[in-house]
């Protein structure tokens, strides 16, 4: 089957698979992922993420069960075609803004050497090192199932999670709109880790639009991820399209109103692959959701 093929399978897939279900949806609606909104809810800036996400509420809201998110299923259905992208084996991998989150490593488990996590906010840091630790309540099975059946592994979430786990290195305080980007290294697996100051692919997935509320303010941010990629390396991010902001318990983060013009122009100054059907830049979208790999271009590559 060829990748074109595969993605067309998978398009097909992601439509069919929406079921409709508005309380979990992750859309490209104007209030953007989330649970529906309330008027009761809690207007939150983005800054507000530092103090006022709740982890345990954003993983019961959007991964308890994948299936239940659109685009959640997006971004997993379409993983395997953007990593198609970046090289079989991968030295340094960082998510930045990776909230609570461990799907990313979860699915890069068996592609990369070192992996990296990090977040803004200190219960997200410290949900992720609960689970390097392996005192995490959450059950990623429904996750780890999802990935399975998309990479046709017979490995059982336990091991998917502990393959891992075993990679990831360090945990980052991190903020897209300081310098430097990587404020502290929180947490290492061992005192022999050293962090590199750039990483060969920097994953960023509904973090650097929500992180601020203006054009210029999403231009920052991904300046801040490119820089945190080596040369010749990739980005890989993916986001909701045309949201102003999301909601999950009792609150509604306000956030950027993404156009793609907006994300082609802010990897073109950043000298990184923007022009479609170019094996520097792959962008794929569903349901409003979009996807991409975006390689650091060098100047005599
Ligand atoms: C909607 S969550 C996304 C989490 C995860 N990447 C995922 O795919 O579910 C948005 C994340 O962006 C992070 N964030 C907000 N402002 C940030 C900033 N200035 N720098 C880095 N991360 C930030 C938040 O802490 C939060 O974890």
């Amino acid at each position: 089957m060829t990748l074109e093929t595969e993605l067309a399978d998978l398009n097909i897939k992601a439509e069919s698979s929406n079921d409709g279900s508005e309380d979990a949806k992750k859309d490209g609606s104007e209030e953007g992922k989330g649970e529906k909104p309330d008027e009761k809810d809690e207007v939150c800036a983005p800054e507000e993420h530092h103090d006022k996400f709740n982890p345990h509420a954003y993983l019961n809201a959007f991964y308890k069960s994948a299936t239940e998110d659109t685009a959640m299923q997006v971004v997993l259905f379409f993983l395997p075609g953007i990593l198609y992208r970046v090289p079989t084996k991968i030295t340094t991998f960082l998510d930045l803004g990776a909230g609570p989150t461990v799907y990313f490593p979860i699915a890069i488990r068996d592609r990369a050497t070192r992996i990296f996590s990090s977040d803004y906010a200190p219960a997200n840091r410290a949900a992720l090192i609960e689970w390097a630790e392996k005192r995490s309540t959450f059950d990623w099975g429904e996750v780890c199932k999802w990935i399975a059946s998309i990479e046709a592994s017979n490995q059982t979430a336990d091991q998917m999670q502990q393959a891992a786990r075993d990679k990831l290195e360090a945990v980052l305080e991190v903020d897209v709109h300081h310098k430097p980007v990587v404020k502290n290294i929180q947490w290492t697996k061992n005192a022999q880790v050293k962090v590199p100051e750039k990483f060969q692919v920097v994953s960023s997935v509904f973090c650097l639009e929500y992180s601020c509320e203006t054009y210029d303010g999403y231009i920052e941010a991904v300046s801040s991820a490119c820089s945190l990629v080596e040369d010749g390396g990739y980005l890989i991010q993916g986001g909701v399209l045309d949201a102003t902001s999301y909601n999950f318990d009792g609150k509604q983060f306000r956030s950027h109103r993404l156009r793609k013009q907006h994300i082609i122009e802010a990897l073109r100054v950043n000298g990184f692959g923007h022009v479609e059907k170019t094996d520097d830049f792959k962008y794929i979208e569903a349901e409003e959701i979009f996807l991409l790999c975006s390689k650091k271009i060098v100047l005599n590559d």
